[in-house]
C-alpha cells in the first residue's frame, strides 16, 4: 500500500519534499557562493554524493508524474520555477489581484549572468511562467509559442523582486499576455518587459503531447 493513500501522508510527504527542496537550494547557495578551502569542496562532493544515494533507488520515469503531485489540480512540486521542491527554482510565488497575476521572489547567486545582476534567461523563464499562469487564471490556459522579452535595466540580485502578469488579448485559441519585472522596493521602475503568445491545444495536440503521461494514472 502505498504511503500517501490517505490524505494525512500526501500532506506530510509534500511537506517534507519542501523541507528537501529548501535544503537543496540552500546548499545551491552555498555552494555557489563558498570560497571554502579546496578541501572542504571535495568533502562536501563526497557528502552530498552519499547523502543523494538513496533518493535515486526510486526514481520516476520520463512519463511517471510525482505521486505527491496532482497534475489536474495544478499542484506541481518540481516545476522549476515555482516548485517548492525543485532544487533548481527561486521559488517564485504566484497570487492573483483581481485580472493582475503578481508573483515575488529572490534571487541568490546560482542566477546570475552579468556580475551581481540575474542572467537574461533567467528572466525570461520568470516571466514565461507568469503569463502562462495569467492565461491560466483567465480561464485561458495554453502553451508558449512565442516570447519576446525587452530587458530594459538589469535585474539585481539578494533584492525581492516584483513581477506582474495579465492577458491583454484572447483570439479563439491564440492569447496574448504581457508581463514585468521590477524591484518589490520600486515598482514603478520597470527592469523587464515581455508579450508572449500562448496557443490552447485542440484535443489532438494534447492526446501527442500528453498522452503517454495521462494515461499513466494521477
Ligand atoms: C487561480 C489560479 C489558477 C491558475 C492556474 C494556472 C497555473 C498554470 C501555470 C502554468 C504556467 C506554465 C508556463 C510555462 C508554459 C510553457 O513553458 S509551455 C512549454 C514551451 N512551449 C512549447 O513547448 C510549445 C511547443 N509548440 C507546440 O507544441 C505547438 O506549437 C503547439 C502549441 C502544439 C501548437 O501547434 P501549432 O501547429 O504550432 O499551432 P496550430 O495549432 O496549427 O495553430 C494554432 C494557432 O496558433 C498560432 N500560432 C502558432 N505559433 C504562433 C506564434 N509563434 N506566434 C503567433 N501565433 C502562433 C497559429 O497561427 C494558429 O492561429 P489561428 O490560425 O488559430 O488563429
Amino acid at each position: 500500500m502505498s504511503e500517501i493513500e490517505n490524505g494525512q501522508g500526501l500532506q506530510a510527504r509534500r511537506a517534507a519534499i519542501t523541507d528537501l527542496g529548501d535544503a537543496l537550494r540552500l546548499l545551491i547557495e552555498q555552494a555557489t557562493a563558498t570560497e571554502a578551502p579546496t578541501a572542504d569542496l571535495l568533502r562536501a562532493a563526497a557528502l552530498i554524493r552519499q547523502a543523494g544515494a538513496p533518493l535515486g533507488e526510486r526514481a520516476r520515469g520520463r512519463f511517471e508524474t510525482a505521486s505527491a503531485d496532482d497534475l489536474l489540480g495544478g499542484v506541481r512540486l518540481y516545476n522549476p520555477v515555482t516548485g517548492g521542491g525543485s532544487a533548481f527554482a527561486p521559488p517564485l510565488e504566484i497570487h492573483r489581484d483581481g485580472d493582475v497575476a503578481v508573483g515575488s521572489c529572490t534571487l541568490g547567486r546560482a542566477f546570475e549572468g552579468p556580475p551581481s545582476f540575474a542572467h537574461g534567461g533567467v528572466s525570461a523563464m520568470l516571466l514565461d511562467q507568469m503569463l502562462g499562469y495569467a492565461c491560466g487564471m483567465s480561464g485561458h490556459p495554453g502553451m508558449t509559442v512565442q516570447l519576446d522579452t525587452a530587458y530594459r535595466q538589469p535585474v539585481p540580485l539578494y533584492t525581492p523582486l516584483r513581477l506582474t502578469a495579465r492577458v491583454a488579448a484572447v483570439d479563439r485559441r491564440v492569447i496574448t499576455a504581457t508581463g514585468t519585472i521590477a524591484t518589490a522596493e520600486d515598482p514603478a521602475s520597470i527592469l523587464v518587459r515581455a508579450t508572449g503568445t500562448f496557443v490552447a491545444l485542440l484535443p489532438e495536440q494534447a492526446q501527442r503531447l500528453f498522452g503517454p503521461v495521462m494515461g499513466r494514472g494521477r
